[in-house]
């Protein structure tokens, strides 16, 4: 190292209460998106690393955390989150540095959800009762049946780069609250808050081996290395598709359990009779926030003719109404992709729709951008008209700041062109005639629907896909589910 020159920043595993090293010293690059710099060097977890984190978690669950009380347990989630909230602005700058998202959102969404995920599944495993029955038997002295829940063992997470802590602490915060371990491997794109929440387990008292984390890439490294290790009793992961394909026929071998929440390509329907600001706001939001990189974001929006003109009109203004910079300046509304990788995907898109014939409402491409940031990953939101709905601008999920908008002109057919791809995530409808909003809700096929809103979520609803966009819901009840083994225990009176 030169002299005066600071070391690279290196991210290391979490493995049973440490922080270790790859044997293999094999390092990667973990990117700014704003910049193009790097940020720090991540070490890439090999078999070896992998079934480390899997033997402590398989221990841990034997040590003392298997041995707490619900109270302890809960009371030491509840330190999580206030570690989490303690810690805010290191998680925040963290988060914004490895997405390049706007402060300001993540300050409102990504870090006060980490830290909620751990109080509200806490509270949550001490407030649902199980459920008992009572039967007769021919002796006239009858049974008793009570089911009681039980850790389901170590639990593999496999979580995204979009909103990452938000996401794995999703999938922890109630694994961890119904006893289990868990070894997560963050996206390689994001490694830093994952990590960082090692600090604060330890911290908040979580034992060694409870919380472990694994760096890598997917196929054929660390992601792939855990999903096929024989010890790991159920998979939870969010990402795409395809990757929830590979990860089902891992989990085939040994018959694991799977909790899938993949992509789509959501569909907004608003209708003439929507309040217009609200379903503008709400669509803005659907289609740019996060640069477009929400599983849950609208890229397929359907008008009714008599107001299309207006609202292909308005937000249009919108969009070029917004501001695109990075995460420390408070006036942007809008970050970079999350790597120059997914911005070339992106833009193949941008070119697709116009060899497809799409009128380019706005946007397109890449704007300018100070030199300082020339090197990221900037992408203009960008809205068309005019696709043929077998487009695959129409058809694929791009997962970038942009939507494609379509007339229709009866409720049947707004209904019908939603659900004609073979997802089914998220849906909004805007409608301020609310028999209308429940009969079209009731039809549309998908797994979460909002009405005149976009992302309004209350943690204890049932959330996940239909079709191909997930298996299994989590939230509320649904993820303690997911996350315990139900016993039924028949005891003859
Ligand atoms: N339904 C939801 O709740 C939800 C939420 C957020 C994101 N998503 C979806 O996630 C996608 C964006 O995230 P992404 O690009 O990080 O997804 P991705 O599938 O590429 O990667 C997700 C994770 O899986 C790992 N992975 C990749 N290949 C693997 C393999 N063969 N075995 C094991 N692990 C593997 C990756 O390293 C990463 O940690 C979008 O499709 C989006 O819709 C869904
Ligand atoms: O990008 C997808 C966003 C998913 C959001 C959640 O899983 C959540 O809010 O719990």
């Amino acid at each position: 190292m030169k002299p005066g020159k600071a070391a690279m920043k290196e991210i290391k595993h979490h493995i049973n209460g440490q922080y270790v090293s790859s044997c293999s010293s094999r390092l990667f690059d973990n990117v700014n998106p704003a910049n193009g710099k790097i940020i720090s060097k991540v070490h890439e977890a090999g078999r070896e690393e992998v079934d480390a984190a899997v033997k402590a978690a398989r221990a841990a669950l034997r040590g003392p955390w298997g041995k707490m009380t619900l109270d302890e347990r809960t009371s030491i989630l509840h330190k999580v989150a206030d570690g989490i909230n303690a810690r805010f602005d290191e998680f925040l700058e963290g988060e914004c540095l490895d997405t390049g998202k706007p402060k300001s959102m993540a300050s409102h969404i990504d870090i006060p959800r980490g830290a909620a995920n751990f109080k509200v599944f806490a509270d949550m495993i001490k407030n649902v009762p199980t459920e008992s029955f009572e039967m007769p038997t021919p002796d006239g002295t009858g049974a008793l049946n009570y089911a009681v829940r039980r850790p389901k063992g170590v639990i593999g997470v496999i979580s995204p780069w979009n909103l990452p802590l938000l996401l794995m602490t999703w999938k922890v915060g109630p694994a961890l609250a119904c006893g289990n371990t868990v070894v997560v491997k963050p996206s390689e794109e994001t490694p830093t808050t994952t990590t960082l929440l090692g600090e604060v387990m330890k911290e908040a008292g979580v034992p060694d081996g409870v919380f472990n984390v694994v760096h890598g890439f997917g196929g054929d490294s660390a992601g792939a290395f855990l999903t096929e290790h024989p010890q790991v009793d159920g998979i939870t992961f969010t990402g795409e598709i395809g990757t929830g394909e590979v990860i089902m026929k891992a989990a085939a071998k040994g018959i694991r359990d799977i909790s899938l929440e993949l992509g789509g390509k959501n569909a907004g329907v608003v209708f003439a009779d929507c309040d217009i600001d609200k379903a503008i706001e709400g669509t803005m939001r659907s289609a740019f926030a996060n640069c477009g990189q929400v599983c849950l974001g609208t890229e397929r929006v359907y008008v009714e003719r008599s107001i299309f003109d207006e609202f292909v009109g308005r937000l249009k203004e919108a969009a070029e109404g917004m501001k695109i910079g990075p995460p420390d300046d408070a006036e942007a509304d809008m970050g970079p992709l999350v790597s120059l990788n997914h911005r070339e995907k992106v833009l193949s898109y941008y070119q697709k729709a116009v060899d497809d014939g799409a009128t380019v409402v706005t946007g397109g491409g890449v704007p300018e951008m100070p030199e300082a940031l020339a090197g990221g990953a900037w992408v203009q939101p960008t809205i068309w008209t005019g696709l043929p709905e077998d487009s695959a601008v129409i058809t694929d999920e791009i997962f970038g700041p942009c939507c494609h908008i379509r007339p229709f002109d009866t409720e049947e057919e707004a209904i019908e062109l939603a659900n004609s791809l073979p997802y089914g995530l998220a849906s909004a409808i805007w409608s301020e005639n609310i028999t209308r909003a429940h009969r079209v809700a009731g039809q549309i096929e998908a797994g979460i629907i909002w009405v005149n809103s976009w992302f309004l979520r209350d943690l204890r609803t049932p959330f996940g896909g239909s079709k191909q966009s997930g298996i299994g819901r989590e939230g509320g009840v649904h993820s303690l589910e997911f996350y315990t083994e139900m016993k039924n225990i028949c005891v003859k009176l």
